[in-house]
């Protein structure tokens, strides 16, 4: 496995979801480019000064769900941007952008957040997620195949995720900003399937694989266009058969205006993507999809943000496809 941090770091576009850690250094001013992404030095990432975690596991939690809002906001504010042209509301949006920023920097920007949600995945929510898609690879007999499985695990933020499987999963773990020298750091999203793109990782991203993880991935991205594109991603990058392991918090189906279980269910099929297993556990909802034959057929606007449930109190969390 490469050490990503090992590698000098370049100045290239990252997301909005990868800028909203930014450090508590003057930011560049932010250019907003068709696919709202915005140009930011990523070396200044790992400049975030390191804040506690959080008096408490309900205050780290608090905090967590806080920094969620500002991705979404910050997520907004930079799709907003291509639309002006006024100096005035372009200054009073960079205003408000520069606001958002600074109370990310002031949590300790997603340095911080990575180690809370690390924390939570070990304490609050009685382990990784990986603990639920084992037993269900073993069951579908997966770890009984001649070769070991390809498994491309996104949003890493431990690579001992799967070490103990190790005879018969080869895990590679990918993250935007990587927390370990045993994680790749990569966008997902510019993965291109075949390996191309950057030399150095390649070879990593040459084969299709067995399995792809995303999990509380989806979730963390702001954009409701984008969290329909990694699901995209993952149907691309997977073999014929394989399955894509996903895992959200449980209000992202249980309690929003524009998804549920059915509807999730919809979308991966309209994108080649058959349920196969779900289990939803009191915070966490986890589902397992195969590829099917059909896969590739999906393209185009399908999916757009629908009103489900208009019940008063519900969240806005939604997937576009
Ligand atoms: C909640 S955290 C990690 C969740 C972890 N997989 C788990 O199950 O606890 C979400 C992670 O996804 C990463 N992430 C978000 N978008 C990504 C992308 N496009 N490519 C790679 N990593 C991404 C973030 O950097 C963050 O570390």
């Amino acid at each position: 496995m490469p050490k990503a941090r090992a590698r000098p770091r370049r100045h290239r576009p990252v997301t909005a979801e990868q800028s909203a850690a930014p450090g508590a250094l003057a930011l560049p001013p932010i250019h907003v480019d068709g696919q709202a992404k915005v140009v930011i030095d990523s070396a200044q990432l790992s400049s975030v000064p390191r804040a506690k975690l959080g008096r408490s596991s309900a205050d780290t939690q608090r905090r967590i769900s806080r920094f969620h809002t500002l991705i979404k906001e910050y997520s907004k504010l930079a799709a907003r941007r291509p639309q002006l042209s006024d100096d005035g509301d372009i200054a009073a949006l960079e205003a408000q952008v520069g606001a958002v920023e600074q109370e990310m920097a002031q949590m300790g920007g997603l340095d911080w957040y990575q180690k809370a949600s690390l924390l939570g995945q070990s304490k609050q929510r009685g382990g990784d997620t990986s603990r639920w898609l084992v037993p269900q690879l073993r069951e579908l007999g997966l770890d009984r195949r001649a070769q070991p499985l390809r498994l491309l695990d996104v949003g890493a933020l431990s690579c001992l995720n799967y070490a103990k499987e190790r005879s018969w999963i080869h895990a590679t773990p990918i993250d935007l900003h990587a927390q370990e020298p045993g994680i790749v750091q990569q966008d997902f999203l510019d993965i291109a399937p075949g390996g191309a793109g950057d030399p150095a990782t390649a070879h990593l991203f040459a084969a299709p694989f067995d399995v792809v993880c995303l999990s509380l991935v989806v979730n963390f991205v702001g954009d409701p266009v984008r969290r329909g594109d990694m699901l995209r991603q993952a149907a691309r990058l997977l073999a014929p058969g394989g399955h894509a392991f996903l895992v959200l918090p449980r209000p992202c189906v249980d309690n929003s205006r524009y998804l549920d279980d059915d509807r999730l269910r919809a979308i991966m099929l309209h994108l080649g993507l058959e349920q196969v297993a779900a289990h939803h556990t009191a915070k966490l909802a986890h589902y397992l999809y195969r590829l099917s034959a059909s896969a590739g057929a999906a393209s185009g606007p399908r999916f757009k943000k629908k009103l489900l449930h208009s019940a008063p109190g519900r969240n806005n969390f939604s997937i576009v496809v």
